[in-house]
């Protein structure tokens, strides 16, 4: 790359905080991390699938570099903030770079969908990334702050909250005797360990979200966020998905927005088909009919997704592209946000304008040529309630 358009992605020497990292597109890209030079952190809930992974791994941490794996399930606010702290205090900063890879999806006929499968559905694909970039404050009584360790560079604030005025106290790093003593003198009387068990009921740290904690430290870092074909248009099989990566696109718009505002970068990956762990687990339950109209798509390796993820990073993309299939949906419903290439994308928007309607109208055909199989199958199950 020439020297006058050197990328504003620079992994080496940056930490990498990577959810879905066990497998698929997240692992493959934090092997790439590695050997770009950065330190990772990968996270999600299978311990077993984490140790496997960072086994894996290992082989690409050289010196000066760190690998941690933390378990955890990110679709709360909780887990995903306290997770985000155990990165911070094993790497001692802050990550410069978020990559919201993890999410699940388990297409199936609405007419065999449950509404947990709905609820599920939107936390695996919408809050599991949300959380991570946006996690609440995560109350943590006293006594926990006393386990942590002292040379924690986390900031944190303290509320007081019993005394005649709510008082709250700024640290810019977590060291639980510090606290204790300067929280101690607004809080009259606290003097035995009696008191301060007093005290562990009345004081709380409220840890600060991942995009507020690297506005307040100046961190020019990114987050990324992990959509879908699927957060363009949908079809058959996907509403409990669909939901999810759509309204990531509306997170990650409105926050490259305010993000201008600050050194934070937004992007947003926006993959067809990837040939992962997770697309075998959801062929399980994948309906026909979906299956047929995914035909027009040819799924890539994690690692090719990964490396175009790079590419699109490197090339500076707000939504980055992998599939000319999703560079053709992306020309007709990409709102306001910026394009790629202006050269490219008009003659991609020229072949999009016909081209994406006329998808439509053979996807719908195909659609209703499936009816008279999947009526006969909910016939046999004895679904219908009138006209039997
Ligand atoms: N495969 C495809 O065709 C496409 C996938 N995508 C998206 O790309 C991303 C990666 O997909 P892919 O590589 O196929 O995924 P995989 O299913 O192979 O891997 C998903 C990863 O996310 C983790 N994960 C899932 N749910 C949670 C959770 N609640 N908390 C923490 N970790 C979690 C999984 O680990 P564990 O289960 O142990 O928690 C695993 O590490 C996903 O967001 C997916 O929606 C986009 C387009 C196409
Ligand atoms: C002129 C326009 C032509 C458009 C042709 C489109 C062909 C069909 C592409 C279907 C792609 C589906 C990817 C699903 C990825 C995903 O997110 C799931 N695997 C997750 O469950």
């Amino acid at each position: 790359m020439p020297f006058w358009s050197k990328s504003k992605f620079q992994p080496g020497g940056k930490i990498c905080y990577i959810t879905g990292g066990s497998s698929g597109l997240g692992k493959a890209l934090a092997g790439d991390m590695l050997k770009q030079g950065a330190s990772v952190t990968i996270l999600a809930r299978d311990i077993k699938k984490l140790q496997e992974a960072e086994e894996e791994l290992k082989p690409l941490v050289l010196p000066g570099q760190k690998l941690q794996i933390i378990s955890a399930d990110l679709m709360s606010s909780k887990t995903s903030s306290e997770a985000l702290d155990q990165a911070i205090e094993f790497h001692g900063r802050i990550p410069e770079y978020i990559f919201n890879c993890a999410g699940f999806s388990q297409p199936r006929f609405l007419v065999d969908s449950t509404p947990e499968d709905w609820q599920k559905g939107l936390d695996g694909t919408y809050w599991v990334q949300a959380w991570t970039a946006f996690v609440g404050s995560s109350p943590l009584p006293l006594l926990n702050l006393l386990s942590l360790s002292s040379d924690s560079n986390t900031h944190c604030t303290v509320h007081i909250r019993n005394i005649p005025k709510h008082t709250q106290l700024s640290f810019d790093r977590i060291d639980p005797l510090e606290i204790l003593h300067k929280t101690r003198k607004h809080v009259p009387g606290t003097t035995s360990v009696q008191d301060e068990l007093y005290a562990e009921e009345i004081l709380m740290i409220d840890n600060q979200a991942a995009i507020k904690k690297m506005i307040s430290h100046r961190v020019k870092g990114k987050i990324i966020f992990v959509s879908s074909f699927l957060g363009y248009t949908s079809f058959v099989g996907y509403t409990s998905y669909s939901p999810g990566k759509y309204a990531l696109r509306g997170l990650a718009d409105a926050l490259r927005s305010e993000m201008l505002l600050h050194n934070v970068d937004i992007h947003i990956y926006m993959s067809a088909g990837i040939d992962s762990p997770g697309f075998v687990e959801e062929n399980k339950t994948k309906p026909e009919i979906t299956k047929k109209i995914e035909e027009g798509d040819s799924p890539i390796s994690p690692e090719e997704c990964s490396r175009l993820l790079i590419r699109g990073l490197n090339k500076n993309h707000y939504q980055i592209i992998s599939h000319l299939v999703t560079d053709l949906m992306r020309m007709t419903s990409k709102g306001a946000v910026p394009g790629n290439n202006v050269v490219v994308d008009f003659f991609l928007w020229l072949i999009s304008g016909p081209g994406v309607p006329v998808w439509r109208m053979i996807t719908d055909w195909q659609i209703r040529r499936a009816r008279v199989g999947v009526e006969r199958d909910l016939v046999v199950k004895g679904f219908y309630e009138v006209g039997k």
